[in-house]
């Protein structure tokens, strides 16, 4: 009973399934659809009406021969002959018609799938999907689905084309012998079982090689993308990824051509099945025209269509293991579509109003996963409006982590974000993201313009010079950009520049940090984030910094997060965050008299950088 629900279960699944790409298929295309099916149905029934026709023709032939009656033989061959030209141009009419109209809702189906597979991307409000590998394993294969409506749907057409010109001949063969008939019927079982199994085991290759796939793609972009060139070169890392990338690829080609091995094994099973079938079949018709029970037409006819019976079943076997195929693949593209919001979306959210007093973390908890640790455990703290907050603490302690729950990439395990007040969850996320600006420390290096890499900061004013000079100019970065060959147009990119290589440059990685500032200051938003933004700026462009810093943070209300305390002190107050908690708050001065793990970490720093008679603080102090 329980196999029998599992089996409705998976036969519903299929169904839904099916129902689903036809759906989309006739969202993108319906025109081409109809036209497709009216094609096949006329492709299926030009080699049998041609058949059909040579019988005839051979009949009336050797009448007409045998009775020497020329103007009745040609009476009754000439409107044959027209038609017989008929289906032959037709024949040829619809090959190219058919690949065109295919090709057109090929085109169309990709847009439409591409699409909603992008849109999908783009609604996924949460960061959790994006860091599950398991997601990018589905991401890739729902990416090449692509193609599988339109296939289903040429296997459908060709089991329909197949299945009719099956079914006339099995009729014709019927009238010629009805245990032919039987037993060519009977022999599409074995052929359909064994696609389907081999189909199976495809798509069950395909989806376990699919993490090696990506992996051998990485070790490919490795080897290949400016990015990694210098380090691969210098440290000689040649050899070794492309040992990795070989010995990976050659793993899966191992798979597959293991698979490949076993389809030609039974490959020539069902061939030497289906040589015997047709063999034994030709025998039978011979004999039976050596008795005068059919004619030589017969004959004829049968040579005419005994291709035709071995050709559509297979067809029709191929293609119902090659549906079942492309709607596992497809399947990936719908486990996209139903992919739930990692964070919880407000039906009915409230405006994010002007923030007056704070943000105030009340025992947040978080960890990834259950099966991760906790990162935070019962954070209370808090972001006084229109001042800094810088945070600290070793690697690792979390930082980035409580960013990303105040950017609201995740929701707290446990606890609240109140914004004055109301829990951020409260709001639209798109609306409450508006108010901050942010600068990760794995900030984006976009292969794009500089222009664009700046405006990219505020979409609405990507083309706004006056403003995308002025965030550049904050950043410390306009008299760069203004040097380079194309000022603002300048692609910052070896990569995308296109054939004239003099059009892409490369900037150093602290002028990248100044491009990602400059992004962050085109936000009008009332919260700041500046995750290290110090931390590839040379000492000069860090003091250029912090002298404008409380001029460029004024008004916003800032979270710092650094390791290095000459930015530290920039901040109205600072929080240490060890051990998943916030175990010191403060002013910098403050938390110096206290001597606790501020002050440790601190006059560890300085003591690297200073002699015995200086501290960090004299040197910030007399620089500013
Ligand atoms: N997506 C993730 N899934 C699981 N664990 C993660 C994920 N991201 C980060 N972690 C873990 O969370 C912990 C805190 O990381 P986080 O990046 O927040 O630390 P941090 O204080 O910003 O460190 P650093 O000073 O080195 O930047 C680390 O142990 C890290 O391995």
């Amino acid at each position: 009973m329980e196999k029998l629900h599992a089996w409705l279960r998976v036969v519903r699944e299929l169904l839904q399934t099916i129902q689903i790409i036809f759906r989309l298929l006739w969202k993108s295309d319906r025109g081409g659809v109809m036209t497709l099916l009216v094609l096949e149905v006329v492709q299926a029934l030009v080699p049998v009406g041609a058949a059909w026709l040579s019988k005839v023709l051979f009949d009336t032939l050797v009448r007409g021969v045998q009775q020497q009656n020329t103007a009745t033989l040609l009476s009754s061959l000439l409107p044959l002959l027209a038609l017989q030209t008929l289906v032959v141009i037709a024949g040829q009419v619809i090959t190219p018609t058919n690949k065109y109209v295919n090709e057109q809702l090929s085109l169309k189906l990709t847009f439409t799938m591409k699409c909603s597979i992008y849109q999908k991307l783009n609604s996924l409000a949460g960061l959790a999907h994006f860091e599950d590998p398991r997601f990018h394993d589905m991401f890739q294969i729902a990416n090449t689905a692509h193609f599988m409506p339109k296939q289903t749907l040429s296997s459908f057409l060709s089991i329909m084309r197949s299945l009719l010109t099956f079914l006339s001949v099995v009729g014709i063969f019927f009238i010629l012998s009805p245990l032919l008939a039987l037993v060519i019927a009977i022999a599409t079982i074995p052929h359909l079982y064994i696609h389907l199994r081999l189909s199976k085991e495809h798509v069950q290759m395909r989806f376990e090689n699919n993490p090696k796939e990506r992996q051998a793609d990485y070790y490919g972009r490795i080897l290949s993308t400016p990015r990694y060139a210098k380090e691969v070169k210098l440290f000689q890392l040649g050899p070794f990824f492309l040992q990795s990338f070989l010995s990976l690829t050659k793993v899966l080609q191992l798979h597959e051509r293991k698979h490949q091995k076993r389809e030609w094994y039974w490959q020539l099973g069902l061939s030497a099945l289906a040589a015997l079938i047709s063999s034994g079949a030709f025998i039978v018709v011979v004999m039976q025209a050596f008795a005068r029970q059919i004619s030589i037409g017969d004959v004829a006819l049968y040579i005419g269509i005994a291709a035709s019976v071995q050709q559509s079943l297979l067809v029709i076997a191929f293609s119902i293991s090659q549906i079942n195929e492309y709607i596992l693949y497809f399947k990936r593209y719908n486990d996209l579509q139903a992919l739930p919001q990692t964070i919880s979306l407000h039906r009915t959210p409230q405006r994010v109003p002007i923030l007056k007093k704070g943000i105030t973390f009340q025992n947040v908890s978080f960890r990834y996963t259950s099966q991760h640790p906790w990162i935070l455990k019962d954070v209370n703290l808090f972001l006084p409006a229109h001042q800094c907050l810088a945070l600290v603490g070793l690697n690792g302690a979390g930082k980035s982590t409580l960013v990303k729950l105040l950017t609201r990439m995740y929701d707290p395990s446990a606890g609240e974000i109140l914004w004055d007040g109301i829990d951020i969850r409260e709001f639209d996320v798109d609306e409450y993201r508006g108010q901050i600006g942010a600068i990760f420390q794995d900030f984006s290096r976009y292969d794009l313009s500089a222009q664009e890499n700046i405006g990219l900061g505020n979409t609405t004013h990507m083309r706004n010079s006056d403003l995308i000079q002025n965030a550049a100019n904050k950043a410390g970065i306009h008299e760069r950009i203004m040097n380079l060959p194309q000022g603002y147009e300048s692609i910052l990119s070896l990569w995308m520049a296109g054939e004239n290589q003099d059009n892409g440059i490369d900037l150093s990685g602290g002028e990248w940090q100044k491009v990602a500032l400059a992004r962050m200051f085109m936000r009008s938003s009332s919260m700041l984030i500046l995750d290290e933004p110090t931390a590839a700026l040379d000492a000069e462009a860090e003091y250029e910094l912090y002298a404008h810093f409380q001029e460029l943070m004024r008004g916003h209300t800032s979270l710092l997060i650094t390791h290095r305390f000459s930015t530290v002190r920039m901040a109205d107050h600072v929080a240490v965050l060890d051990g998943s908690q916030i175990v010191e708050y403060g002013t910098h001065d403050n938390l110096l008299a206290l001597q606790g793990q501020y002050a440790r970490m601190y006059n560890m720093q300085a003591q690297s950088y200073l002699s015995d008679n200086e501290s960090l603080n004299d040197v910030v102090l007399s620089k500013s």
